[in-house]
């Protein structure tokens, strides 16, 4: 954070430089401003001030500039070496009593005694509120009453800078004789809030906290995957605001909601509101639990980032508390249940990313798992029911036989479990998953339309693998078959293993053509092939043949094997393609209330 202006009574004070290097050029209205001028030495005042109620540290460590503490604090420390070359003015003030920082007051207060002897109370708040406890101004060297027009002024300058997306801070301070006797000392003893009255108005900084490169685009993709951002933050509406559309968050013409309107709102007005504010400035730190908590009853999942003590109680009650790993303190990190490393918002939507990818992948093994045995399943139930249309009888007796045998059945399970199940959960992203909109949270890993999958592919898996038989059996549906039971159970056999197998990059997607991404996973295509390769084995090797009772195809068994597998493609492929026609609508109308 840097303090790029200083505005006082007598006019704006621009400093240049960048970081935390005390190295910066004053400027008003375009020029350089002179040490004389009455306006540097009211800036310089002001920074002053601000670095001595202060609780930061900076120092340089092998010609690298650091900061301790709060950087807004910090802030000043920079800016005022920057007009004064030094920290001397803090040589001369030994610091007896402070009233502390928070959020609920936002402004501080320490009390010093000068060499003099005299002890001066310097504060620095938000302006807003550190105007309330002001009565009169400074200007040069005198002091005026802050009557209604000065005291209007000033808030314009505030309004001004908070357009500008500034963070202001507003700088005051008060001789204290009612403090004369206090005895100070390292405890640093605190003074009543009560001593923060008729204070000088000294005047306003405006701190740029510029957001990270990253974060716009990070917000644009959050939208598009169906996730509102909304922004809850200490500071002044207008700065709110104009970093809110700076960013994407609000529209144009979007507003921020001071935190105060939420003291008047009843639970349902609460609600109705969270629905359609997404920025929410100067709150206290029982709004932003209120906040989570209205958009929890209205039904939302919410994730809820923060940094201060005060964020730890809504980082509770969200859905998933998100704490800064850099900046968060230790009661916020305990209070979430995910630490960011890196303190930025774009990994937050990195992480949902991978979550969604993760969750994907589990779904494909799912589907590819189920696809393919109840495959197997419907294979052998209606093997069994319709043997004898199909023609699988026995040649000896005539009696009705089973479609598969139990060492084949197993070996399907071995080749197509495995291998390509497995090879699902390294898959990588085929459908856009932030183009879509968050799950429900009632919404089940396998839901209707993944039902209606397994039941379409099984089906087709099994009569693909029973035409097959059919094909090559004497008699049956299809007539002109002339092979042995063994050789037409071992091409259905071959069938099945070859449709199970290219099920898998069916099922890796519900909507998208199995062709998207074809050659994306390596360890697909590697299962793939070493399927393939066993299966071959598992015909043409005679050990192999003895155990799984297979017996050996000629190249028209292998082509007409691999041709009614190839069904099982191209029945998914129409259905995924209908699949996709019905929902294009559907899904414009997702992204519009969005
Ligand atoms: N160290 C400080 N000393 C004096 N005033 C401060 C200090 N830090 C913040 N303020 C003022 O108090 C207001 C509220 O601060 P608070 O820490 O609650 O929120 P914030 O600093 O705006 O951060 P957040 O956006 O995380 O809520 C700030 O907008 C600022 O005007």
């Amino acid at each position: 954070m840097t303090i790029e202006r200083v505005v006082t009574a007598s006019g704006t004070v621009d400093l240049s430089g960048v970081g935390y290097a005390p190295v910066g050029r004053a400027t008003s209205r375009g020029g350089e401003l002179g040490e004389d001028d009455g306006l540097h030495g009211e800036a310089q005042f002001v920074l002053g001030a601000g670095s001595l109620a202060n609780d930061a540290q900076l120092a340089e460590h092998d010609g690298e500039w650091e900061i301790q503490g709060d950087p807004t604090e910090a802030a000043f420390l920079v800016a005022v070496r920057k007009l004064e070359g030094t920290a001397e003015r803090a040589s001369h003030y030994g610091r007896v009593g402070e009233v502390p920082f928070s959020s609920e007051r936002k402004m501080m207060s320490t009390a010093h005694r000068h060499e003099n002897g005299a002890v001066l109370l310097f504060s620095k708040g938000a302006p807003d509120v550190l105007l309330e406890h002001c009565s009169r101004l400074q200007v040069g060297d005198a002091t005026v009453p802050l009557d209604a027009e000065r005291r209007a002024r000033a808030l314009a300058d505030v309004d001004e800078l908070s357009d500008a997306a500034f963070r202001t801070l507003g700088v005051a301070y008060r001789p204290a004789p009612e403090l004369q006797n206090i005895s100070g000392g390292e405890d640093r003893p605190l003074i009543d809030e009560s001593h923060e009255h008729d204070l000088v108005y000294a005047g306003v900084v405006g701190i740029i906290d510029p957001p990270r490169p990253e974060a716009r685009p990070a917000i644009a993709e959050a939208h598009a995957a169906g996730i509102r951002i909304i922004m809850i933050t200490g500071d002044h509406p207008a700065t709110a605001a104009r970093i809110a559309r700076d960013l994407g968050i609000i529209a144009d013409d979007g507003i921020a909601l001071p935190g105060a309107r939420l003291d008047d709102m009843d639970e349902q007005e609460l609600r109705d509101t969270v629905r359609s504010v997404s920025v929410f400035a100067r709150v206290a730190p029982e709004h932003k639990l209120r906040i989570v908590d209205a958009l929890q009853a209205d039904g939302q999942v919410v994730a809820m980032t923060g940094d201060g003590v005060n964020d730890a109680p809504a980082l509770k009650s969200a859905d998933i508390g998100v704490a800064m790993g850099i900046t968060g303190t230790e009661v916020t990190k305990e209070a979430a249940k995910m630490v960011l490393a890196d303190d930025d918002f774009a990994t937050i939507v990195h992480a949902v990313r991978e979550g969604r990818v993760i969750f994907d992948n589990i779904r494909k093994f799912l589907r590819y798992l189920l696809y393919s045995n109840m495959g197997e399943v419907l294979t052998v139930f209606f093997g069994i029911v319709f043997a004898g249309v199909l023609g699988l009888t026995a040649a000896a007796d005539g009696g009705l036989v089973l479609p598969l045998l139990a060492t084949q059945i197993l070996w399907i399970n071995l080749v197509t479990d495995s291998g390509p199940a497995l090879a699902m959960g390294v898959d990588p992203e085929i459908d856009d998953v932030m183009a879509r909109p968050p799950r429900g949270i009632h919404d089940r890993a396998i839901d209707t339309g993944m039902w209606i999958g397994i039941a379409v592919t099984g089906l087709v898996i099994s009569v693909v693998t029973l035409l097959t038989m059919d094909i090559f059996l004497p008699g049956g549906l299809i007539p002109g078959g002339t092979d042995t039971l063994e050789v037409a159970r071992t091409a259905g056999f071959t069938t099945l293993v070859f449709a199970a197998l290219i099920t898998a990059f069916n099922a890796r997607s519900a909507t998208s053509s199995a062709f998207r991404g074809l050659f994306s996973n390596a360890w697909l295509w590697g299962a793939v092939m070493l399927g393939v390769v066993l299966q071959v084995a598992v015909v043409s090797l005679p050990p192999l043949q003895v155990a799984f009772g297979t017996a050996a195809l000629d190249g028209t068994h292998w082509l007409a094997c691999a041709a009614m597998a190839s069904l099982v493609l191209w029945v998914e492929e129409v259905r995924k393609f209908g699949i996709r026609v019905v929902e294009r609508p559907r899904g414009r109308a997702d992204a519009a209330v969005l």
